[in-house]
């Protein structure tokens, strides 16, 4: 049984003119459970919204999504989410964001000192509890929201283009111990980008989307060993990893010619 499996997804938004936007035209995909898997495609050919519909943030128009063969219609505690411009409320320390999210799950408060100790020790950030999100670089604060997602120890872990506001050196520094973590924790992921080169370092499968209305156009196997954490550089330089860019670019490049 698969982790995850979504058929036939659409979505079609309307707006107050009633002006329709087909966002998604049938996505298909099978997950399994300790899969890394990064989404790749032309811009505006509903990655987030796919994903948004994975965490029950918005309804889609058809289709089905189960988790371990349950049928899903909302959010639940098996999903974590990470956003790309962190999503950290400002007023509070980093400790008080994950414990907001920990209470907006329903944990019990009794809980939260001990599951805000864990998860900012696995994102190597347990001394910065009481710091604010101003008072931390925009890698640290994406750590904080990576620690926020993994409190909740959901099953899943969706992640919308996280290092897409980071400097190129702090990204693959993310990258390193986003390998790192998956690796050590074997969730099952499902990470958009619009880097190549990322979708390749995180990926068991590279999913290349169409463009608008978005659907599956190729699902490419990444046959690069792990573990990877630590070896990015050497991956990097290695024929394999270069064919694999070569051959996504020209899907990509395809795309947005079309
Ligand atoms: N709430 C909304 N109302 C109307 N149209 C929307 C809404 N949200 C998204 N869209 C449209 O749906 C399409 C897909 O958007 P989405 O943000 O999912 O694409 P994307 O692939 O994530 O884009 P990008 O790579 O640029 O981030 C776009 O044409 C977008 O304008």
């Amino acid at each position: 049984m698969s982790a995850l499996s979504i058929e036939q997804v659409t979505k079609t938004f309307v707006d107050k003119r009633g002006t329709t936007v087909e966002a998604l035209a049938g996505f298909d995909l099978d997950v399994r459970s300790g899969e890394f898997i990064t989404i790749l495609g032309p811009s505006g050919c509903g990655k987030t919204t796919m994903l948004r519909i994975l965490q029950g943030l918005e309804s889609r128009s058809g289709g089905r999504i189960s988790i371990e063969g349950r049928p899903i219609d909302g959010p639940g505690p098996e999903r974590g989410f990470v956003f790309q411009q962190y999503g950290l409320l400002p007023w509070m320390t980093c400790g008080e964001n994950i414990s907001f999210a920990l209470k907006a799950r329903g944990v019990e408060k009794a809980r939260h000192d001990e599951i805000i100790a864990t998860s900012l020790e696995t994102v190597g950030l347990a001394a910065f509890r009481n710091h604010y999100p101003r008072q931390m670089s925009g890698g640290m604060q994406q750590r904080v929201g990576i620690a926020r997602a993994l409190a909740i120890d959901p099953d899943i872990l969706l992640l919308d283009e996280p290092f897409g506001a980071l400097d190129a050196l702090t990204r693959e520094i993310l990258q390193n111990e986003m390998l790192s973590l998956s690796e050590r924790m074997k969730k099952t992921i499902l990470f958009v980008t619009h880097s190549i080169d990322e979708a390749i370092i995180l990926a068991d499968r590279v999913v290349v989307m169409s463009a608008r209305p978005g659907r599956i156009d190729q699902i490419i196997d990444i046959d690069i060993e792990r573990p990877r954490a630590g070896k990015g550089e050497s991956i990097r330089e290695g024929a394999r990893f270069i064919e694999y860019r070569r051959l996504l670019w020209d899907l990509l490049m395809e795309k947005h010619a079309a």
